[in-house]
C-alpha cells in the first residue's frame, strides 16, 4: 500500500522537484525545499483517495484503538477525513490553524464531544508544526488525542522530535524515502540525484 500510494502520487504529478536553488518552494514553515508535494491533488482522483482512504484505515487498525470521531487538519487534511468518516460511519470535525476572528470564533468545527477518542488527519508532514497545533488544539478542548496519521511524510528529523516533544504518536501511509526509492527504480533519477535529495533532506 505504502509504494502503491507513493506511485500514485507521481503519477498524478502532485511531485514537484526543483533542484535549483532560485527555483525553491518556500513551505509553510518557512523551510525552503528543492521538493514540493501537493496532495490537494489527490482530490480530483477517485481512485487515488479511495487507496488513501483505505490505507488510513489500515494504520487505524494497527493502531489496534477504535476512534470515535475523525478530526480533519485544515484544509488539506479536510477531505480525506471526511472520506474516511464516511467509510467508517463516525462523526468528523475539522481544525483550523487558529480560531475564527469572526462568527463564533471556533477552533474546531463539528461537535466538540470531551473524553471521546479522535484521530487526528493531515495531508503531508514536514516539520510536524500544523498537525500538532490541531492535535494539542484537540486536547485542549477535551478530545482524547490517539494520535496523526497523514498521507506523506519527509521523515524530517525536526518533525520526530516535534511529536516527540508533544508526546503525540503520528504515522504516515508514505514517505520521501520510499518516492526516491521508485524514482531510482523506475530510472527516473539518477543515484546521484536521489542522495543529494537525501542529503538536503538529511540537513534539515
Ligand atoms: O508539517 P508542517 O511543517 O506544518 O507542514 C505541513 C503543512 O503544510 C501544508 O499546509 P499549508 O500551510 O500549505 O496549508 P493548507 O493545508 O491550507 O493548504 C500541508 O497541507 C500541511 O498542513
Ligand atoms: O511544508 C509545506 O508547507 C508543504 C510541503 C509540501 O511538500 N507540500 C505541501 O503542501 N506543503
Amino acid at each position: 500500500m505504502n509504494h502503491e500510494v507513493a506511485k500514485d502520487l507521481l503519477s498524478i504529478k502532485a511531485v514537484q522537484i526543483h533542484p535549483e536553488p532560485e527555483n525553491y518552494f518556500t513551505w509553510t514553515s518557512g523551510i525552503k525545499s528543492p521538493i514540493y508535494c501537493d496532495n490537494r491533488l489527490t482530490m480530483s482522483y477517485p481512485k487515488v483517495r479511495e487507496r488513501i482512504t483505505q490505507a488510513f484505515i489500515q494504520k487505524i487498525k494497527e493502531w489496534g484503538v477504535q476512534p470515535d470521531v475523525i478530526a480533519g487538519c485544515a484544509t488539506a487534511g479536510i477531505p480525506h477525513a471526511a472520506w474516511l468518516s464516511k467509510e467508517l460511519d463516525l462523526p468528523m470535525i475539522y481544525i483550523r490553524s487558529e480560531a475564527k476572528k469572526h462568527g463564533k470564533g471556533n477552533q474546531i468545527e463539528g461537535e466538540v464531544q470531551k473524553g471521546k477518542k479522535v484521530v487526528v488527519i493531515e495531508d503531508l508532514i514536514s516539520t510536524g508544526g500544523s498537525s500538532i497545533d490541531a492535535a494539542m488544539a484537540a486536547k485542549e478542548s477535551g478530545f482524547e488525542v490517539i494520535g496523526v496519521l497523514a498521507i506523506f511524510t519527509y521523515g524530517l528529523e525536526k518533525a520526530n522530535q516535534n511529536f516527540a516533544d508533544a508526546k503525540l504518536d503520528f504515522d504516515t501511509i508514505t514517505t520521501f524515502d520510499h518516492l526516491l526509492e521508485i524514482l531510482e527504480t523506475e530510472n527516473k533519477f539518477e543515484q546521484k540525484d536521489v542522495q543529494s535529495l537525501l542529503t538536503w533532506r538529511d540537513s534539515m
